[in-house]
């Protein structure tokens, strides 16, 4: 018998309910939120230069789906291809949210405004296609380059910056939804927009402020501009 299991069963002997003993045991989205407030330092604490972008995927590692704790956020425009709900802003250090895609629907090709984007796959599964991103001198429209194409299951983790390019994410499934969970930090595409791309020339618009909905607060903050393209 391993020692957790032991001082499991002791605390229950002790008479504490099973749902302590589930608490302590469970790395749950709670303690993954809490340790990456602690990184980042809740109010004053590190830059975005000085976070340590591989402590943060190790911690959505960790963390296993487990629907109970994310159903509370959960809302699925089905009008949209993908609804992006607020679980946390880490006062202007990073934004914590869950993304439900709709069956074979997915982003634009978009860049992360600077940020370090950390993704981790919830429910289903989610494709993810790289692309380099446009040489910022050119005028010349040239269609973007594939860098890497990766299909995530549940509870896989990719990560991406401006510095490795940009990308576009899909639910390749034909009937089901997928969830993800999102870890932007500094939360920069909220605060300042960011740029999609056309496949084809290579060119960016911009997009002034990626919006989110809020299930569990009741807030449907519509604001921003509302960008769903199809595939
Ligand atoms: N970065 C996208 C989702 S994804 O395609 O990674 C967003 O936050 O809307
Ligand atoms: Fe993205």
């Amino acid at each position: 018998m391993s020692s957790t299991l032991l001082s499991t069963t002791t605390t229950f002997d002790k008479g504490l309910a099973p749902s302590y003993q589930h608490f302590k045991e469970k790395y749950n989205l709670e303690c993954l939120v809490d340790d990456i407030k602690q990184h980042l330092g809740e109010s004053g604490g590190i830059s975005s230069e000085e976070v340590d972008e591989e402590y943060l995927i190790s911690l959505a590692r960790k963390y296993i789906s487990d629907p109970s704790d994310w159903i509370e956020y959960f809302y699925n425009d089905t009008s949209k291809n993908y609804t992006r709900n607020a679980i946390e802003n880490i006062n202007h250090k990073a934004n914590i949210l869950l993304l439900v895609w709709n069956p074979g629907k997915g982003s634009p090709i978009h860049d992360h405004a600077n940020a370090h984007c950390i993704m981790k796959v919830l429910a289903g599964q989610l494709h993810e296609t790289v692309y380099y991103a446009p040489e910022t001198d050119s005028k010349e429209a040239k269609p973007l380059a594939i860098k890497s194409a990766n299909t995530f299951g549940m509870n896989e983790v990719t990560y991406i910056s401006d510095d490795i390019g940009l990308h576009r994410v899909h639910n390749p499934h034909p009937t089901q939804i997928a969830v993800s969970l999102h870890l932007y930090t500094p939360p920069n595409a909220a605060d300042y927009g960011y740029n999609i791309f056309n496949e084809a020339t290579g060119s960016a618009s911009y997009v002034s402020q990626a919006h989110s909905v809020s299930k569990k607060f009741g807030l449907f903050d519509l604001l921003g501009e509302d960008v769903d393209h199809p595939l």
